[in-house]
């Protein structure tokens, strides 16, 4: 794929894809795989960058990682066999690589440097060093361990009672990972419910984890032992086809295999609540996680608002969000999604500059957006500002513009969906 893509106007979109598999998952399959006795396998694994930036930092800390496309083994003597790294760790431009694997170092007694690419040094790392710093992990970096490079000594680590000021999966997962390493208790309370899938595999690796309300405690010293993970496909890739299906003329779209967590599906609530023609069927529990196969059709959309409790469980969807609302008939507002700012890129700045040169009528809010619908789209040269979820935001509108596209920077949609582009070729093929 080049950085630069010319996406075109299509007349429908039709067909059937598995959509890879989803990033959260895939990322905690291998680290938990990487801290647990003996051989774990991983299907459905998302070969995507951010997940192989996780299988490169674990085999440099000794893990026995072999990676075929889909398929993951993990040989790993345990949370005590992991190794002093030789080399810098690069998380490249994962969040989640960062953070959670800041958690499992913290109670490691050797030191390593964490780098990332300048998206990742840009984003707020406080978030985890200071909590793991209170457990009594040595941590420094830039302008004093805010930001990558990080550095880490772990040790004798304590169980902790933090109550965390965002709603951030991966500040509760950091902070659960250190407390699994740590003496005594460890209690993470959060505003309100985040991404549980730490919760669910910790389990599924045999540990216990208890769970009350908006707060999960886990007892330290417990051991995790390797097991089998099947992982469900990425509902937040699923998300830029449900949005073509229903706003690309004479579609009809079965996505197959989806991830149905309820702390992930904002995404099918809003479509719902916009009226979407969205069928849900095959429901099924895999692996301790709700998966079910979608059916999106060309919908007409009505605006609504989007704020609250919510907006951890479609946080990563906000921008095709936007996309849907300039279709939308009305105003669809936007709010309490400050967490936006900090992601790869700003994606208040980046939705609403990139969406605007397109014809959007969309305006950045301290907390979000306001977009007035429905408005046509027409062509531009666009920019993803090497950030996956703008880029192929970016993409599905270039689909409804009469005019061509060019797409800048399109390579970083590899980050998390590597065959995006072969699956929009296959959905136009099948017309
Ligand atoms: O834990 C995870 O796997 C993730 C949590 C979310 O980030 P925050 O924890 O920063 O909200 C999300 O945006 C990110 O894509 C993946
Ligand atoms: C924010 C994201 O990921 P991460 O925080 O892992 O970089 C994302 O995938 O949209």
């Amino acid at each position: 794929m080049s950085s630069k893509q010319l996406v075109t106007n299509v007349s429908s979109l039709k067909g059937t894809i598995q959509v890879p598999g989803d990033k959260s998952i895939s990322h905690r399959a291998v680290m938990f795989g990487s801290i647990a006795k003996g051989k774990t396998t991983v299907t459905g694994f998302l070969p995507g960058e951010d997940c192989l930036s996780t299988i490169n930092c674990f085999r440099k800390m000794g893990v026995r990682i072999t990676q075929t496309g889909e398929y993951v083994e993990i040989e790993s003597d345990g949370i005590n066999g992991l190794k002093e790294p030789k080399d810098i760790l690069d998380v490249g431009n994962s969040g989640t690589t960062t953070r959670l694997m800041l958690g499992i170092l913290a109670t490691r007694p050797f030191h390593s440097v964490l780098i990332g690419d300048e998206s990742i040094a840009k984003r707020p790392m406080g978030r985890v060093t200071n909590p793991l710093r209170q457990m009594g992990a040595v941590i420094d970096g830039r302008e004093n361990g805010m930001y990558t490079p990080l550095s880490i000594r772990g040790g004798d680590t304590v169980g902790i009672q933090y109550h965390s000021p965002v709603a951030s999966a991966q500040v509760k997962s950091a902070i659960l990972l250190a407390g699994l390493g740590s003496k005594g208790v460890t209690t993470v309370t959060e505003p309100a419910l985040s991404r549980d899938h730490t919760e669910r595999m910790l389990e599924a690796f045999g540990a216990a984890v208890i769970r009350d309300g908006l707060s999960v405690s886990i007892e330290g010293g417990q051991t995790l032992t390797a097991t089998e993970i099947k992982v469900p496909g990425d509902i937040s890739s699923a998300a830029f086809f449900l949005a073509a299906g229903a706003i690309v003329p004479n579609s009809r779209i079965i996505l197959k295999n989806v991830g149905m967590n309820p702390t992930r599906t904002g995404i099918v609530t809003v479509l719902q609540k916009m009226g979407a023609e969205l069928e849900i069927t095959n429901e099924r529990i895999v692996n301790g996680e709700p998966v079910a196969d979608l059916t999106i059709s060309t919908s007409n959309l009505t605006a609504t608002e989007i704020s609250g409790d919510i907006i951890p469980a479609l946080i990563d969807e906000i921008p095709i969000i936007a996309l849907l609302a300039t279709q939308a008939d009305g105003q669809t507002v936007i709010r309490n999604a400050e967490e936006l700012k900090v992601k790869e890129t700003n994606r208040i700045d980046t939705v609403v500059t990139e969406l605007k040169k397109m014809g959007a009528m969309i305006e950045a809010t301290d907390d979000g957006m306001i977009i007035h619908g429905k408005s046509p789209l027409h062509g531009a040269e666009v920019n993803s500002y090497g950030d996956h979820r703008i880029g192929m935001m970016l993409a599905i509108a270039a689909l409804l513009s009469k005019s061509d596209t060019i797409l800048q920077d399109a390579d970083a949609i590899a980050v998390s969906y590597p065959n995006f582009f072969d699956h929009l070729t296959e959905l136009v093929k099948e017309d």
